[in-house]
């Protein structure tokens, strides 16, 4: 685990200044871990060890359960203030964890929550002190774990099959879109300024 960042989201890098067959096979890698991990048969549990914003709060709510750290931390999809957008699945995805209203609210704002706010509209489930996030996963896991799988599996395979189903038919389609949207040159120009703010916040 990285101290302070659970995952940074998408690495910008690999879809700025880059060839299109590149963000083609950039969004396609995130597209298979994505169904990989919302459709797995195994108990996900994320321990949110840190900072969370859009591709890791996607990885996230991609998981069963979610403990996140107290502290000076945020999580949310903040597409909208990058100049980007949400594709429909990660959407679809925040949708089917907090639901329509607060999705909404949270995609046009580009908000980022603190581990007590995200606790309060159920984008977490749980807060632990962060020396404590990986034992509060474990702890979680043994009661999940105790349920009968093959009733847990198809539980979750009824809950999630749609989302899989609908992203999966549309894959080339999406891919398609990502790309056209990322190598707009006004979108290329966001992107440099947002990477050039992040360098600048550092130094
Ligand atoms: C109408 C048709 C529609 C079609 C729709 C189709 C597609 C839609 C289009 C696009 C969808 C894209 C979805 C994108 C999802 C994403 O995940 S984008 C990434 C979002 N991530 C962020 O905004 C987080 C940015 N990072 C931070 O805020 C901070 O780094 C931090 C995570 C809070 C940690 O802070 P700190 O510890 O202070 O770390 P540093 O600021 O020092 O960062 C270290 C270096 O890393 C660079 N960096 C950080 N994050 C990223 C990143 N995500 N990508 C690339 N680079 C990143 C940062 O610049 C530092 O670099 P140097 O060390 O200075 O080189």
């Amino acid at each position: 685990m990285v101290p302070n960042i659970f995952s940074a989201g998408l690495d910008i890098t690999e879809f700025y200044q880059k060839k299109p067959e590149e963000t083609d096979a950039f969004w396609r890698t995130l597209q298979d871990v994505f169904l990989r991990l919302y459709g797995s048969k195994l108990v996900t549990i994320a321990a949110i060890s840190g900072h969370s914003p859009a591709g890791g709060c996607l990885l996230a709510m991609a998981c069963d359960y979610r403990v996140m750290a107290t502290g000076k931390y945020t999580i949310g999809l903040n597409e909208t203030l990058l100049g980007i957008i949400a594709p429909f699945w990660f959407i679809e995805t925040m949708k089917n964890t907090i639901g329509h209203r607060e999705t909404e609210k949270s995609l046009q704002l580009g908000k980022l929550y603190s581990p007590e706010q995200a606790e309060n509209i159920g984008l977490v489930d749980q807060i632990c002190p962060p020396d404590d996030v990986l034992g509060c996963a474990r702890k979680e896991m043994v009661k999940w774990l105790k349920i009968p799988d093959h009733a847990r599996i198809l539980t979750k395979q009824l809950m999630r099959n749609e989302l899989i189903n609908n992203l999966s038919s549309k894959r080339k389609e999406d891919i398609y879109n990502f790309t056209s949207f990322v190598q707009k040159d006004s979108i290329q120009r966001s992107l440099g300024l947002y990477l050039e703010s992040l360098k600048k916040k550092k130094s």
